[in-house]
């Protein structure tokens, strides 16, 4: 029977190996050898992986021994597995059980791999907690950083990780240009009430897949934008909502007392109901625009008025999304960006202009269905290197039909975006610049998925 069911795995596969022994209670010393246990990572469907067992069996100190001493040293040999790592948690990601999921899902597969792990100031007190503990903490000795938490506390971590790299290559902040990469790879463990950064890593929110990945050392190069105001650095980020995307998070965070999903259905329900456009000036520099022109002069094509590639488009627009990576996540499994790639050099700018309250709600339901959100004419789509969004005034057109109210922000001048899920409040016009390859995160270029699952409903 044995003989018929040949299975074979590949060593890239294994992550550690032990020796078996049987030990009884009355038994003294390491108990009797039966062999050696291989773990071994494995691929399932919809891009998760999983951790399972191969026992080769053998009686024989000797022969165990070799094998034992063979599989260490091939194992020692992948390169990117890391041997040590910093992990930073945050203990209120969304019902507070990112401490729980470490200590009962995360560690034990670190130990298993035999992952030296820094144990001194892990969790996270305050917001921006991390970008402090990473700026002054000594990173030498590890070969990666982890953050178990949501969006907010996983784009906190690669903001900290860039502006250190920044700091240690003597680079000012602001007014950058070429920012350096970050030096240590970055584990998302998902652990928050969205997780669109993990999600679209892995292709699936899914704890033990991500910490698999930064066992076996997959890297992924993601793409990373900056964030600037008056030439000054606000933050490094993945994705930006304005618009509609920020105010729906500037009302969810005046609600934390709320469970996660009732506050994100909630503030959905209640910035629809506020529904009003912005008046704005959006300038954008196509992809690839300025090499296009640049080899056009080399062809020595003639002078024409394409010299200038920026664009510029104006009016009120309701919401204005800006994507680096394809933001997958529960209400939205194809991606807010479904075409953007986590490297492919570009951003999505997607754009919905002015148009009456049911058909945006239709614009927005159908990001949790297998219809083009895109196909309406109110949506424009755009791949784009850099944008630059300018509020033209913050008293839009008065209508009684739209409830209009101030901004649901700190500051009335100011206009809220949603930057990985985290509230960042700007008065004046923000420039968002794309940098290829700038950071690398633990994991892998994922399958395309075709059988996805829609967890929310309240539109
Ligand atoms: N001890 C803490 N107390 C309060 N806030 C914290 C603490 N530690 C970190 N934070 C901040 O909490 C914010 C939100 O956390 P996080 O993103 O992990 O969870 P979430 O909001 O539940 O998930 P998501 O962003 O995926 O929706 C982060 O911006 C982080 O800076």
């Amino acid at each position: 029977d044995m003989l018929c069911k040949e299975e074979m795995i590949e060593l890239k596969d294994i992550f550690s190996v032990k020796l078996k022994r049987r030990c009884s209670v009355k038994q003294q010393g390491s108990g009797t050898l039966l062999g050696i246990t291989l773990f071994i990572c494995l691929k399932r469907e919809q891009n998760k992986l999983k951790d399972s067992t191969l026992d080769l069996i053998n009686l024989s100190e000797d022969h165990c021994d070799i094998w034992f001493q063979q599989f260490r040293k091939i194992l020692a040999g992948f390169p990117n597995r890391p041997k040590s790592l910093k992990i930073l948690l945050n203990p209120q990601s969304h019902k507070k059980e990112a401490i729980q999921v470490y200590y009962e899902k995360v560690e034990p597969l670190l130990k298993l791999a035999e992952i030296k792990t820094d144990v001194t100031k892990i969790v996270t007190e305050y917001e921006g907690h991390a970008v402090s503990l990473l700026k002054e903490c000594e990173l030498q000795g590890f070969d990666g950083v982890v953050c178990v938490g949501g969006d907010g506390s996983a784009s906190e971590v690669a903001h900290a990780l860039l502006l250190r790299a920044q700091k240690k290559a003597g680079m000012e902040t602001d007014g950058i240009l070429t920012p350096v990469r970050a030096q240590l790879p970055l584990g998302l463990i998902p652990a928050g009430s969205t997780n669109v950064l993990a999600h679209s890593l892995h292709g699936i929110s899914h704890v033990v897949t991500a910490t698999l990945h930064i066992i076996m050392g997959h890297i992924q190069p993601v793409d990373v934008c900056t964030f600037s105001t008056a030439g000054k650095l606000l933050r490094f980020g993945f994705s930006a909502m304005f618009g509609f995307g920020g105010r729906t998070l500037a009302v969810a965070e005046k609600y934390r007392w709320m469970s996660p999903n009732h506050r994100r259905d909630f503030a959905v329900i209640k910035a629809l109901a506020k529904l009003k456009p912005e008046d704005c000036e959006i300038s954008f520099l196509p992809f690839n625009s300025s090499k296009d022109i640049q080899e056009r002069k080399a062809q020595g094509s003639p002078k024409c008025d394409c010299d200038d590639p920026w664009q510029m488009i104006q009016g009120q627009f309701l919401n204005v999304s800006i994507m680096a990576i394809p933001c997958l996540c529960s209400v939205a499994p194809r991606g807010l960006a479904p075409n953007t790639r986590l490297n492919n050099g570009s951003m999505a700018l997607i754009i919905a202009r002015d148009t009456s309250r049911p058909e945006f709600i239709k614009h927005l339901k159908r990001y949790a269905s297998v219809k083009n959100q895109f196909s309406f004419s109110f949506v424009e789509t755009y791949t784009v290197e850099e944008v630059k969004v300018h509020p033209r005034s913050n008293s839009s057109r008065y209508n009684p039909e739209r409830e209009d109210t101030p901004h649901e922000t700190a500051s009335e001048n100011s206009f809220p975006w949603n930057v990985d899920g985290d509230l960042m409040e700007v008065a004046s016009e923000v420039h968002v610049r794309l940098h290829p390859r700038l950071i690398s995160l633990y994991g892998e270029s994922m399958e395309e998925m075709h059988d996805f699952k829609v967890t929310c409903n309240c539109i």
